[in-house]
């Protein structure tokens, strides 16, 4: 890391200190103090710990949502998702990813990345469907730029980074596995982005995302569908890498880390940004519009409603 001499623009729109006050106003609105504080005492954090930083990121009061680790030995980082039931991503979970992904770039300790989950047969459920429904248009606003800032920081990543998939990753949950490098799924799980299941649509930069990973007619057939692939369908796609039994899935994706990490990190990094730049350059120039867009969808009615009825679905089936 220390000898990268050009990185991605991150996050050009909002700028730096936009993106600072975005996230004083989430922490004071949130009550995410902490987590700020731990961002920022990384490593003071945890002196007990020998071989690992430990960062035990959590709201005030809460759970704790969010596990970030540091090997010192090897500079992986795993990000570990424990927000029952299901690692549905709202506001504050997002924010606080976002934190930890900033972090993590900016430490010059850290090489590689792994996101995983704590909950078992859930990798992540996508967006928290709570969040849409019936929303705060303010803050439908902020969810969204949150949902944005995730992927262009986790997707323009400079670290090496990996999803270890170990359970169900519908929707928001495929695209945060899907804007890694390199996907370990278990068998016998569901990933694909099911959107238009739900009676909403992907945005474009979902679909870039589909489409970079797997190709144009796989994606159109899949997005139009809203397919949910199983392990095994996800790997003859290519949306996943590679299939490993569950308690292989973490080793699998640090030694596939450790496999990366011999490629010259300067000339993987440069190849990493020319190949991801444009899409990320295309959501940085729509981004607000991107918003505006989202927002009108989701109030409307008849979004509303169809919104409404998946609820009511999903808490029928948990009974
Ligand atoms: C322009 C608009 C573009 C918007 C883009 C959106 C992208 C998205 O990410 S939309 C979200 C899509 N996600 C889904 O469709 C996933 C729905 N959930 C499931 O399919 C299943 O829950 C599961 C496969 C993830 C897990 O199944 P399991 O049987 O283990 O658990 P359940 O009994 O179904 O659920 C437990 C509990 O969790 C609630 N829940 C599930 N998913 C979500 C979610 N995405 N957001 C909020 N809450 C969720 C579910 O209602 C149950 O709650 P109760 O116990 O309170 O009934």
């Amino acid at each position: 890391m220390g000898q990268v001499q050009s990185r991605l623009t991150i996050s050009p729109t909002p700028t730096k200190l936009a993106w600072m006050m975005h996230l004083r106003m989430l922490t004071t609105m949130h009550g995410l103090c902490e987590v700020r504080q731990c961002s920022k005492r990384w490593k003071n954090l945890c002196p007990q710990t020998k071989n690992l930083q430990k960062c035990q990121m959590s709201s005030a009061g809460s759970s704790e949502m969010l596990q970030v680790t540091v090997d010192d030995k090897s500079g992986i980082a795993t990000m570990t998702m424990c927000r029952p039931p299901v690692n549905s991503l709202n506001l504050e979970f997002l924010t606080q990813i976002n934190i930890a992904l900033e972090k993590l770039e900016n430490s010059k300790d850290c090489s590689g990345l792994i996101i995983t989950s704590k909950i078992p047969k859930i990798f992540c459920a996508g967006l928290d469907i709570m969040e849409m429904y019936q929303p705060n248009v303010d803050r439908l606003q902020e969810f969204w730029r949150t949902l944005q800032e995730m992927y262009i920081r986790l997707y323009g990543s400079q670290l090496i980074t990996a999803a270890a998939i170990n359970g169900a990753s519908p929707a928001g949950g495929c695209l945060m596995a899907m804007s890694c490098d390199y996907r370990v799924m278990a068998p016998g799980y569901k990933i694909g982005l099911n959107e238009t299941q739900l009676g909403i649509v992907a945005p474009f930069w979902f679909q870039d995302l589909i489409i970079n990973t797997m190709g144009f007619r796989q994606s159109e057939m899949a997005l139009q569908l809203g397919t949910l692939f199983t392990s095994e369908e996800a790997l003859n796609l290519g949306m996943v890498d590679k299939i490993v039994p569950q308690e292989q899935v973490m080793e699998t994706a640090i030694q596939e880390i450790h496999k990366w990490k011999k490629i010259p990190g300067f000339a993987r990094q440069i190849t990493k940004s020319a190949l991801r730049k444009p899409s990320i350059d295309k959501l940085h120039s729509k981004r607000e519009e991107d918003i505006a867009n989202f927002r009108d969808f989701i109030t409307k009615d008849s979004i509303q409603k169809t919104l409404g009825m998946y609820i009511e679905s999903l808490k029928k089936k948990a009974k």
